[in-house]
């Protein structure tokens, strides 16, 4: 599990990197930044490449990653070849983002959202798992198949 973020992402990262790492069902979280010391130091799309060339690599399998609005790092994510990411603020669209398209990257807008809710649902997300078996495999297999991967 990474999280990520900018500066304008930083408070809400900070707290859900806290909660991640109380939840027992994550193993391990990595902190790709930006970090209190430097937060100027990268812009989102840096910290959400690099977030999804990791999880293209096999070394992660999800990210959360905050920026002011939550585009950003969405659109810099899905730049990556076979990384599907989006913001979503709402318990549905969470829901689906998984379930539906097989997102591993949720992203969240600290300028948008409030933070108990964003911690909320960074809860629900853990909780689901794309079921390959399901109707909605060939969808996103459209997507990969245009990606070549
Ligand atoms: O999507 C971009 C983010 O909201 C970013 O944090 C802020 O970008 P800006 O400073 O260009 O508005």
């Amino acid at each position: 599990m990474l999280v990520g973020s900018d500066v304008a992402g930083f408070d809400y990262k900070e707290v859900l990197l806290a909660d991640l790492r109380e939840d027992p069902r994550v193993s391990a979280v990595e902190d790709l930044g930006v970090t209190a010391e430097d937060l100027e130091s990268e812009s989102y799309g840096e910290v959400a490449i690099r977030a999804a060339e990791a999880i293209r690599d096999g070394r992660a399998d999800r990210a959360i990653l905050v920026c002011g609005t939550g585009i950003g790092v969405a659109i810099a994510a899905n730049k990556v070849s076979g990384i599907r990411a989006t913001v979503a603020h709402d318990s549905f669209s969470v829901e689906r983002s998984v379930l539906s398209n097989d997102c591993q990257v949720l992203t969240f807008g600290q300028r948008v959202v409030g933070l108990q809710l964003a911690r909320r649902l960074a809860k629900e997300w853990l909780g689901y798992e794309f079921d390959p078996a399901s109707p909605s495999q060939e969808k996103v297999e459209v997507i990969s198949a245009y990606e070549g991967c």
